[in-house]
């Protein structure tokens, strides 16, 4: 990671214009990943170049395959075959991402090579036995720090054994590191998600030649299975704009009075568009326009325009379809009439920070009345007023936190700083042109 940077949002005027934000990140990972291990040439285009994917990219090309950028911005992925990832010769380094290390965990440990992952200070207090444990009942090793954290060494097998699990949490990484480890393991192996998550693994999968069902169980619940050893071939992949990344001009213009923007491109797959649907409730005027499919995955181009927000209950059910979004959904709730309550937040304390913490915190020191809840819910009172602002927040090499802030900002009486923003280059490189493109006022402080 690069050096601290320190940005500060001001009260903006309104935002207009039509924008592109990067390639969506789950899939930019999972393209690269599927790519490596197929046989032939992945060729993808709109690949997010932001420090999470590079680290994964680099990863890929450590355990074998080729990787590299055209002049033109496609990136081409040559890949080595299902079973055929080497030992890296150095520790993988998964930098800021959760969804590298623990994707990856899964994909080598249905190799027989031994890996070492490590990540940065945040990556490295994230739990990791969500994935190892279930990867240790088909047959995997595990080494590493007390706690199941980061670093930690994986001892592969290509003798393992397919197995059912029942996530204890509601986590596509979870899911997704199992169903990656099956790829390689003779006969079918079991997800069973009570919620579902977003469901970009098993998409991708399916687009590379993989057979993956999905079957409504009794109680409701889904169970994903992926038949194992199957003939994976190089594909061609067009990555959507990031719906967590446009959330944020998204939230920006729906608060600044005369705004009126296009986001083009945006993925729309149903698993993702929790946060369109509160906002919705809540009032805002975004239109879907020019609707369509790219590879399996549903695309649109968001109109979005100034609205008067007012409170609602975000339900608990609805948190894994907009994960990423409520420390943004946070900064809409503060700006709009009346309490906005979202339940079920647990997940978020165990992100790149403790979120809820960090969105709770930060809130406060802008002057706007919060609180969290026992059951790890937080409810936001507005007022329909911009809140007051002029505070510094900390992020905690958060990139999501330092993004949510920035667009209060432009919507808060006096200017809010945040700490760092180097981290929004792990997901959304351009970040700060992009919104000072459209009519936000954020410089380096
Ligand atoms: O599978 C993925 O690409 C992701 C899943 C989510 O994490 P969890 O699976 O931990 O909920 C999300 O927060 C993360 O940004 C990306
Ligand atoms: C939680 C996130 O990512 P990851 O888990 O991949 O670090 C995120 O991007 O908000």
């Amino acid at each position: 990671m690069s050096q601290v940077k320190p940005l500060r949002s001001s009260f903006s005027g309104p935002l207009v214009g039509t924008v592109q934000v990067p390639g969506d990140k789950s899939i930019s990972h999972r393209s690269l990943m599927l790519g490596a291990i197929a046989v032939g040439e992945t060729v993808i285009h709109g690949l997010l170049e932001g420090e999470d994917v590079l680290h994964t990219a680099a990863a890929m090309r450590l355990l074998g395959a080729q990787a590299d950028r055209d002049s033109d911005g496609v990136w081409r992925v040559r890949g080595v075959g299902l079973g055929a990832l080497q030992e890296p010769a150095q520790v993988l380094d998964m930098g800021n991402s959760g969804t590298a290390a623990r994707l990856l965990m899964g994909l080598v440990a249905a190799h027989p090579i031994t890996c070492v992952f490590t990540g940065d200070a945040s990556l490295n207090k994230r739990p990791m036995a969500r994935v190892t444990k279930p990867l240790e009942q088909m047959g995997a090793r595990f080494v590493g720090r007390s706690g199941g954290r980061l670093p930690l060494t994986v001892v592969g097998s290509d003798q393992l054994v397919p197995i059912t699990y029942r996530l204890p949490v509601a986590s596509a990484q979870v899911k997704s590191a199992i169903l990656l480890a099956g790829l390689n393991t003779p006969g079918t192996t079991t997800v069973i998600e009570a919620e579902p998550t977003r469901d970009h693994t098993e998409t991708m999968l399916r687009h590379f030649g993989a057979t993956v069902t999905t079957e409504r169980q009794e109680d409701g619940a889904l169970a994903v299975t992926v038949t194992g050893q199957p003939e994976l071939t190089g594909r061609s992949i067009h990555v959507p704009a990031d719906p967590s990344s446009a959330a944020f001009p998204l939230v920006a213009a729906l608060l600044r009075p005369g705004s009126e923007i296009v986001l083009k491109d945006v993925g729309m797959n149903p698993r993702r568009t929790g946060l369109y649907d509160t906002l919705i409730e809540m009032g805002a005027d975004i239109t879907f326009e020019n609707q369509r499919d790219e590879a399996g995955e549903p695309v649109a181009d968001l109109r979005v325009k100034h609205s008067r927000l007012r409170g609602v209950v975000v339900p608990a059910d609805r948190a894994p379809s907009m994960i990423d979004e409520y420390p943004v959904l946070a900064a809409a709730a503060a700006c709009a009439e009346g309490t906005t309550v979202m339940l079920g937040l647990k997940e978020l304390r165990v992100k790149e920070s403790d979120r809820l913490a960090m969105v709770a915190d930060g809130l406060a020191a802008c002057g706007v009345s919060r609180e969290v809840g026992a059951d790890d819910s937080l409810t936001v009172h507005g007022t329909g007023e911009p809140p007051k602002g002029g505070a510094l927040i900390a992020t905690a090499m958060d990139h999501r936190i330092a993004m949510s802030f920035l667009v209060l900002g432009t919507a808060s009486a006096e200017p809010i700083q945040v700490d760092d923003g180097a981290f929004i280059e792990t997901s959304f490189p351009g970040f700060v042109e992009l919104m000072n493109g459209l009519g936000a006022k954020i410089s380096e402080a």
